[in-house]
């Protein structure tokens, strides 16, 4: 169970790093890798937290140093308000992390499995929820069955329940959906959802980008080893101040005359496409300007951006060509 202290006090931010640094060692012909350059990040308490960045970024070795499976080459981590350094157990204590591996001992049952692993954090037999667990995931059936029996969907359900055993106050799921099957993944979405509203703070790396948009209220995109923003995912999306009108004209074809500042252009469905940026051009003077054009309106929808028009932006590819 986690330490008495780190279940009755509460903090602002569940996590907070500082100036994190992570070279890996060199080995062969291959030069040392700088994989986190000073990285800042607080994850406030309560929140779903999204961590998101392409491939490389260093999504992994945070997660891997918050879970003490990384040593960090420099920096400060505190978690649920203990450093890492100064208090390595209080902080192991306040944290669950469900990895992307499926590293489960084949030859124990889900039930004992969660055993150990309770054991293992010293978790006393009276204050283990074992039952419950496996009842949560989904495994109660399979609770005596060999692990290795267990289909990949069964294991991650596994993955989730041992993450839970000393009920942690930060759960952390790295890729919790990748090649998961829509059913597995509308479980751990509802679990999270449920264990979030009962305090627990949720950080989880994904490479959906609809899955963060839904799922998470604060997101952090990193890209070689340094943060490029940490902010609230309304926010975010609210960042690109462009949205596209779509206006189904019928069997008109003529492009309106519009304000400046929007650009209008017909798509291969025949669908008129306006784009404007809303805090400059209302939405309802262009609706005027295709009334004037005398273009019936069959039909007519806005399109705002998604997260992925923000990732791209702000990520790698577009820095790269100068965006
Ligand atoms: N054990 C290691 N030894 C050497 N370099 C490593 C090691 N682990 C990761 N790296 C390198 O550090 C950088 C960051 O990797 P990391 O796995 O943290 O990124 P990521 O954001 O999780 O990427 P992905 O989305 O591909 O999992 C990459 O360049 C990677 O090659």
């Amino acid at each position: 169970m986690p330490a008495p202290e780190a279940t009755t006090h509460s903090v602002p931010n569940a996590i907070e790093i500082n100036g994190l640094t992570k070279t890996y060692a060199g080995s062969g012909n291959n030069p040392p890798k700088q994989a986190l350059k000073g990285l800042d990040l607080a994850i406030p308490t309560g929140s779903i937290f999204g961590l998101l960045g392409p491939n490389g970024a260093g999504k992994s070795t945070t997660i891997n140093i918050l879970a003490g499976l990384v040593r960090k080459s420099a920096g400060r981590v505190t978690i649920w308000g203990f450093d890492q350094d100064v208090n390595p157990r209080q902080s192991r204590a306040a944290i669950g992390v469900m990895p992307q591996e499926l590293n489960i001992d084949p030859f124990l049952s889900p039930r004992a499995s969660l055993e150990v692993q309770a054991g293992l954090y010293g978790v006393p037999k009276s204050e283990r929820w074992t039952d419950e667990l496996l009842d949560l995931v989904g495994l109660t059936e399979q609770a005596e069955s060999y692990s290795r029996h267990l289909s990949g969907g069964m294991k991650r359900r596994l993955l989730l329940a041992k993450a839970l055993v000393h009920r942690p106050q930060i759960l952390v799921l790295d890729e919790p959906t990748a090649g998961v099957d829509i059913q597995l993944r509308d479980m751990l979405w509802r679990n999270v959802r449920r264990l979030n509203e009962q305090g627990m703070t949720i950080i989880l790396t994904t490479h959906y980008l609809e899955e963060a948009e839904e799922m998470c209220d604060r997101i952090a995109i990193i890209d070689r080893g340094e943060l490029i923003l940490s902010e609230e995912t309304q926010s975010l999306l609210g960042r690109t101040d462009s949205k596209t009108l779509v206006v189904d004209t019928g069997d008109a074809r003529t492009l309106p005359a519009l304000p400046e500042g929007s650009r209008a252009e017909r798509r291969a469905d025949g669908r008129l496409a306006i784009s404007y940026a809303p805090s400059r051009l209302p939405t309802d003077g262009l609706i005027d300007a295709i009334r004037a054009a005398n273009l019936p309106i069959r039909d007519i929808a806005v399109e705002a951006p998604d997260l992925e028009d923000v990732f791209l932006r702000m990520t790698s590819g577009d820095r790269a060509k100068g965006a």
